[in-house]
């Protein structure tokens, strides 16, 4: 199916999702399973910021850093060598990126939605009335829902000359042809941690400004120092604890300066702000139809994903991925798309929804997350304070990576360590977290115990390959005493 003209679409599907980013195309694609006519809104690229600014570049970029070093950990494959020309070609491949210029090319994703049959409308939309989106001027009504899928945009403080300094956001750096020769990076989060390593690893000297005594505040310490010296390893310089009180750059794209709250000044040639996203809901109409937003500006939503306080006789309203601010990620995003797109198939087929299917209930065990670092983070659930918040009587138990024979084989000398937080009453694990190279795929096995609440005397059971990183679950049930 082409791409709809304006002039001679037609004004009704059953479903308008807005927004055709990662989580936007699963809730298109689920509710099209459900046999429902649908159309997709979207203003700028189909894929959204993960494709081509966030998650496949960044990790595009990582991988040539990941595979060098562990080459070189590994006796006997020591000369693999960074080249930093072919890391940005590979960077471009994945992205898609036409020719030299700094345009993406998105057919993939949209030739993708015309084979399934779902509609595409380019434009910007917002509601208009109860079920009903004006996008460019022209009005469409959907029958049965819109679902809001508008992602989030990166969050750029008042700090006094910062926007006419022209930061970088992801978008810059992930896109970047040009290494700088020194980045400073304001936030010491996830992004930050993830693009100092690139940068630092093609040359850049990277410094980063931190507002809080640690960087990677949402995991746990021990993974979180692990990465804090391997940057410092890697020359990153670290500011902790330090605000950046005013920024200047010299003419239009002369050298950048960052007045300090330690009242010293940090000069770079380019600033990449990092701290953060800010949801992307203005000028979308939530309020117009009643629906709310907390105080960040993030779209309320029940567990089911419905928008509240949205007027009408039906629930017709639902918001998924970043812009609900449940969890900034794209799968945890998905996979509320998935839910969401089952229950409004049933809704519309008039059959009683069941929760187990159409609400993604898993979100409140924890997420899963990889940060991709070197070394990696892999965790998932509850930290040993989150589940001691919640009143469980928790028990933490840690092993060093490299008591797995998996692990030794991956790397000479491999640094590493795990975690499990164990639940004492129900005897189930509620949280793991893995630091270490090569552990992202761990998380998973994990997800699988604290989502499906697995005893740990089953878990028992779950014999590990030998000589695998996995046996690393062999030697935590040991230390528990199980
Ligand atoms: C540098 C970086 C790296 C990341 N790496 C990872 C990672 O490795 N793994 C991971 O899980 N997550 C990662 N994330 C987070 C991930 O990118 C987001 O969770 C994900 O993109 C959210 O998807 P979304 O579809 O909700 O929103 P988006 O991807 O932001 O898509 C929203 C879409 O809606 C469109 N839109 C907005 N408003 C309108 C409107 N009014 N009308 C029409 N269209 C509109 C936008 O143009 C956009 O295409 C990363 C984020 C960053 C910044
Ligand atoms: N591998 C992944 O899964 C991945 C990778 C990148 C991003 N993401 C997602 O993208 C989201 C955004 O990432 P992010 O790194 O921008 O945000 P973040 O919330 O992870 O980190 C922001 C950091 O900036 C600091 N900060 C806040 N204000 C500051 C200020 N004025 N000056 C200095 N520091 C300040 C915070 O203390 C925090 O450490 C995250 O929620 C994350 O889930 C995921």
């Amino acid at each position: 199916m082409p791409e709809e003209n304006p002039a001679s679409a037609p004004q009704e599907w059953d479903v308008i999702v807005v927004g055709a980013g990662a989580v936007g195309e699963n809730a298109a694609d689920r509710a099209h399973k459900a046999g429902l006519t649908v159309a997709i809104i979207e203003k700028h690229l189909v894929g959204g910021e993960c494709s081509f600014y966030a998650c496949s570049p960044s990790k595009a970029l990582l991988r040539p850093i990941h595979a060098t070093r562990a080459s070189q950990r590994v006796q006997g494959s020591e000369g693999a060598h960074l080249d930093p020309q072919g890391v940005l070609a590979r960077r471009d491949t994945w992205v898609n990126r036409i020719g030299t210029s700094d345009r993406f090319d998105d057919s993939g994703q949209v030739g993708w939605l015309d084979h399934v049959g779902i509609t595409l409308l380019r434009g910007v939309a917002r509601l208009v009335g109860e079920r009903t989106l004006e996008v460019d001027g022209r009005t469409i009504r959907a029958r049965h829902a819109v679902i809001l899928a508008t992602g989030t945009t990166p969050t750029v403080p008042p700090i006094p000359g910062l926007r006419e300094a022209k930061p970088w956001t992801n978008r810059e750096a992930t896109t970047s042809r040009r290494i700088p020769e020194r980045l400073a990076i304001l936030g010491g989060g996830v992004v930050a941690c993830e693009l100092a390593q690139v940068y630092a690893a093609l040359g850049s000297m990277v410094t980063i400004i931190e507002l809080t005594p640690r960087l990677l505040g949402a995991n746990e310490a021990f993974a979180a120092e692990a990465v804090t010296e391997a940057l410092r390893r890697d020359g990153v310089e670290l500011l902790l604890e330090t605000k950046a009180q005013s920024v200047s750059r010299l003419g239009p794209s002369g050298e950048v300066t960052v007045e300090l709250s330690t009242g010293d000044r940090l000069t770079a040639d380019e600033l990449l702000v990092a701290i953060g996203r800010t949801p992307a809901t203005e000028g979308l109409g939530v309020e117009s139809v009643g629906g709310e937003l907390n105080e960040a500006g993030f779209i309320r939503v029940t567990d089911a994903m419905e928008v509240t306080g949205v007027s009408g006789d039906q629930p017709w309203l639902y918001a998924v991925g970043d812009v609900n601010g449940k969890v900034l990620l794209t799968h945890m995003g998905k996979y509320q798309a998935r839910a969401v797109g089952d229950l409004v198939g049933a809704r519309a087929a008039g059959r009683e929804p069941d929760p187990a299917r159409t609400t993604p209930w898993a979100i409140a065990a924890g997420a899963p997350q990889v940060v991709f670092t070197d070394p990696e983070i892999a965790s998932v659930g509850l930290s040993e304070a989150q589940a001691r918040d919640r009143g469980l009587r928790a028990r933490v138990v840690d092993m060093p990576m490299d008591s797995a024979a998996g692990a030794g084989l991956q790397a000479e000398g491999y640094q590493g360590q795990a975690r499990i937080v164990v639940d004492e009453d129900a005897g189930v694990v509620l949280g793991a977290t893995f630091v270490g190279q090569d552990v992202a795929d761990l998380v998973h096995a994990a997800t699988v115990a604290v989502v499906g609440k697995v005893p740990l005397t089953t878990l028992w059971h779950a014999v590990p390959s030998y000589p695998t990183m996995s046996e690393i679950w062999l030697r935590l049930l040991e230390e528990y005493g199980v």
